[in-house]
């Protein structure tokens, strides 16, 4: 049921694997103009919305230390919640089969990027306000409304606000961007497109762990300057471990100050909250879900944001 689809092969190099990219549009939302998709190489992510992209990495790199040790204790970086609570296991089990059937099982493809149009404010007062998103597919309905009910005591108020507006909030379009890695594979360290994507990023793993590589932006590298984020504790590099169905959040200055990527490794080294001894995770098939805002008029994607 898709009016929209295609399929874009972005430039292998070394040490990376080819990023296959689907971007599909539900026939049902039946006025297109709001959107149109690129079929150009990816321009889903970068580091500042400069080349290159974040691209998916295979085989270890040197950005992050070897063998960093990865907590569930959720980095003291400010906008940063990894809260302790996981999606039921039969809703992950549900996305896992609908993405695997749908998205996924021609094996050619590791990166599918859906949308969800924003409501017209008059229909705000809907029971589930910033939740609804037509174009998106139901189950992605159905994942953000669990989400929202599921952080709502986890998060302060103003970052769950951020996620899931309240009535009379101007809604803006949403992107879910599906991500499916294998053993070995990762994303390279990037800051979600800054003129695409707004505050408020919430992403969910499900089939496998995985450690999040986090890392202070560097002065240069930002944009508008200014003073840079330093983690409470003063490091400018962490490692959170994201088991299966385990949800993150970035905010702030984690949406904003901090990389976030994913070491190309087939495990990950853990460490659990008391501070025991690391032990060795390895990595199965992962697939992520991560939801942004698209900013306004910057629900056109394909050309320069
Ligand atoms: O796989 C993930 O959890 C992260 C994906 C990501 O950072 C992205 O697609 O921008
Ligand atoms: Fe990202």
């Amino acid at each position: 049921m898709l009016s929209n689809e295609q399929i874009s092969d972005s430039a292998p190099s070394s040490g990376t694997s080819p990023l296959r990219i689907v971007t599909e549009i539900d026939e049902n939302d039946h006025d297109l103009s709001w959107l149109s998709a690129s079929s150009g190489s990816s321009s889903a992510n970068s580091l500042f919305d400069a080349p290159p992209p974040a691209t998916r990495t295979t085989g270890p790199s040197l950005s992050f230390a070897e063998h960093a040790i990865a907590s569930r204790r959720p980095p003291p970086i400010p906008g940063l919640f990894a809260p302790p609570v996981l999606l039921p296991v039969d809703l992950a089990d549900e996305v896992m089969h609908i993405c695997s059937e749908k998205y996924f099982s021609s094996g050619s493809v590791n990166q599918v990027m859906l949308f969800g149009r924003a409501l017209p404010l008059e229909h705000t007062a809907d029971p589930e306000p910033g939740v609804q998103a037509p174009g998106l597919p139901p189950f992605l309905t159905r994942l953000l409304s669990s989400l929202c009910e599921l952080l709502r005591p986890e998060l302060p108020p103003a970052a769950h606000a951020l996620l899931f507006p309240p009535p009379g909030a101007p809604l803006r379009s949403r992107q879910a961007i599906l991500n499916r890695y294998t053993p070995g594979e990762g994303i390279t360290p990037h800051v979600d497109l800054l003129r695409r994507f707004g505050d408020g990023i919430v992403g969910v793993s499900f089939g496998s762990t995985c450690t999040m590589g986090f890392r202070r932006v560097a002065d240069d590298d930002e944009e508008e300057g200014g003073a840079v984020s330093e983690s409470a504790e003063g490091e400018s590099e962490w490692n959170l471990h994201l088991p299966e169905r385990s949800i993150v959040v970035l905010s702030g200055d984690a949406r904003y100050r901090w990389t976030h990527g994913i070491e190309g490794r087939a495990g990950d080294f853990v460490r659990d909250e008391q501070g025991s001894e690391a032990r060795w995770i390895e990595r199965g098939t992962r697939m992520s879900i991560t939801f942004r805002w698209l900013l306004p008029g910057a629900d056109i994607v394909g050309g320069d944001a």
